[in-house]
């Protein structure tokens, strides 16, 4: 597509990419901060680099990086020096990261006009067999990756002094047997950050030892060769640099003086938190600061942490939340009383910052993954069907401001897939729809499998035209892709209907009737609702 842009336009881009590589730089240094506490010379080194993508953007006319940035700034310059940010700071500063993370594109959006084009790190492939590097070369391209063939090794060597990839697909037996180790081995040399391998392998599965080589010398996974999806979901995994939502911690604690230590400790870390001294007024602040853990005291006026977690646990929509006591009580027996009531660990005052830290770190991680198993389907890993209309009711609620369009979205002749080639190649079907609309749709844009061979998008800051415009787009191209390793070729039909203040239940039968004129109308197509009925 840039290959037929005037000279003008191509040094425009040209220029674009350094907006763009700067934001990058912006993000990375984010997501570093809460790994690490936020020290001066952090917070220095992250206004140095947001300082330099305002210049750039300015410089290179990107007016909405420009002014992302500057809201970046006017937050970092209330925080005084030598402090770490309070929690509305952090969420703030978070926000704005989360919107410049956003501004990354559609592979459908008009990559020609005005927008920016993120610059892709290439994904260099070195597979012994041309016919299977080449295959899934043009996979990935259909992904929106950027495959690089490296035929030889010494290609690979030259290659790598060029440029650093995002990532390496490597045979095992690249040029010859066993020398994909070899290989591996003196590509991550004494690299401080190993280049992430996926190794791949053909017949013959590796053994233990051979993993375990993989493993020392920066694999990340094995592969069977022909197994491309699998690879490229990894790769998605891998390479996906929206930054982590930041952990919300709720204290609830009637000293002011210890919550606000406490506090302190876990915003310097880069957590948002909300502090409660009354425990009576628990309910109200929970359904409003919706937190991913409780910390809390166990003795306090009004009623104990003991009771509190009961009454916490008795509400269906915390049955899960991490409660962790924070107190001075050090009876082992008490303790576990405490815990057997509702409570997740107990931590005795006064605790060392860092112990705290990973407490919580090591809670909240596990808490969200399980959030996400129960949010999502297992064979897709998109939204099931109930977290995606929650999320279809949170984008109505907070993007009031914007068009949203929803689609549904059914794979054509899906029975006659099963039938002639089987329900594991059914399914593979399924898993490539889910990865090839994650992959082409923004991170914002949520996508749920609704029932079997049906998937549904909310697509946000999309009117109707545009959502069909985005949707062709798509068909057109997933259309092409290879199922199984053999030209099975699967097509999909749509129905989209744009939210106009009618409720949920409305919107979703308006598109589901589109979808069924686009079945009637002899399917591969998408329509809009009210058209063609
Ligand atoms: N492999 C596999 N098949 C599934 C899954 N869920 C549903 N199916 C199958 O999907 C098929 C859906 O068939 P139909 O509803 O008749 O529709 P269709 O063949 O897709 O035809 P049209 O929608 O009219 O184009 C059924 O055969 C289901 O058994 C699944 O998770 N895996």
């Amino acid at each position: 597509m840039t290959d037929n842009l005037t000279p003008a336009a191509r040094l425009k881009q040209h220029f674009s990419f350094r907006v763009i590589n700067q934001v990058r730089q912006v993000i990375d240094l984010w997501r570093q901060l809460p790994a690490q506490q936020w020290s001066a010379e952090r917070m220095m080194d992250f206004t140095l680099a947001v300082e330099k993508l305002v210049r750039f953007a300015q410089r290179f006319e990107a007016a909405r990086h420009e002014k992302l940035a500057r809201q970046l700034l006017s937050t970092l310059a209330h925080i005084a020096v030598g402090h770490s940010p309070d929690s509305a700071q952090l969420e703030s500063l978070n926000q704005t990261i989360i919107a410049l993370s956003k501004t990354a594109l559609r592979h459908t959006d008009d990559k020609t006009a005005d927008t920016l084009i993120p610059e892709k790190k290439p994904v260099y492939i070195a597979l012994s067999n041309t016919d299977h590097a080449l295959t899934m070369a043009e996979q990935m391209q259909y992904f929106g990756l950027r495959p690089e063939l490296q035929r030889t090794a010494h290609d690979f060597a030259q290659a790598l002094e060029r440029r650093h990839p995002a990532a390496v697909v490597l045979d095992l037996d690249f040029a010859g047997t066993g020398l994909g180790l070899e290989l591996a081995q003196s590509l991550q040399g004494s690299r401080e950050n190993p280049l992430p391998v996926l190794f791949t392998y053909r017949d013959t599965p590796p053994s233990l030892e051979q993993r375990l080589a993989t493993l020392r010398n920066g694999g990340l996974g094995i592969y069977e060769e022909m197994d491309v999806q699998s690879v490229i979901s990894h790769l998605e995994n891998l390479l996906d640099s929206s930054p982590e939502v930041p952990f919300k911690i709720l204290i609830i604690d009637d000293s002011r003086a210890q919550a606000t230590h406490t506090a302190n400790v876990l915003n310097k870390a880069g957590m948002v938190t909300q502090v409660a001294n009354d425990p009576l007024l628990v309910l109200d602040v929970l359904s409003g600061f919706t937190p991913d853990l409780i910390l809390m005291d166990m003795y306090m006026p009004g009623c104990n942490g003991m009771e509190l977690a009961k009454v916490i646990r008795q509400q269906r929509e915390y049955i899960n939340l991490p409660i962790i006591y924070l107190s001075g009580e050090e009876d082992r027996e008490r303790q576990l009383a405490a815990m057997a009531e509702g409570g997740d660990d107990f931590l005795t005052k006064p605790v060392d910052p860092g112990h705290l830290l990973t407490t919580l770190r090591n809670r909240v991680s596990r808490a969200r993954q399980l959030q996400n198993l129960i949010a999502c389907d297992s064979l897709t890993g998109l939204l099931n069907h109930t977290h995606l209309l929650g999320a279809l009711q949170d984008a109505m609620r907070t993007n009031s401001d914007v068009p949203i369009s929803f689609v549904m979205v059914d794979i054509d002749h899906f029975k006659q897939v099963n039938d002639r080639h089987g329900h594991p190649v059914g399914d593979l079907v399924i898993r490539n729809l889910s990865l090839f609309l994650r992959q082409s749709l923004r991170k914002s844009d949520p996508i749920g499998r609704y029932g079997g061979e049906e998937f549904a998008i909310i697509l946000l800051d999309a009117t109707a035209q545009q959502a069909r415009q985005i949707m062709d787009d798509i068909r057109l191209n997933f259309a092409n892709l290879i199922h199984d390793g053999q030209s099975l070729k699967v097509t999909f039909s749509c129905g989209v209907a744009e939210w106009s203040g009618q409720s949920i239940s409305e919107l979703v039968a308006a598109s589901d009737q589109a979808l069924y004129c686009a079945k009637r109308n002899g399917r591969n197509q998408v329509q809009l609702a009210g058209e063609g009925e």
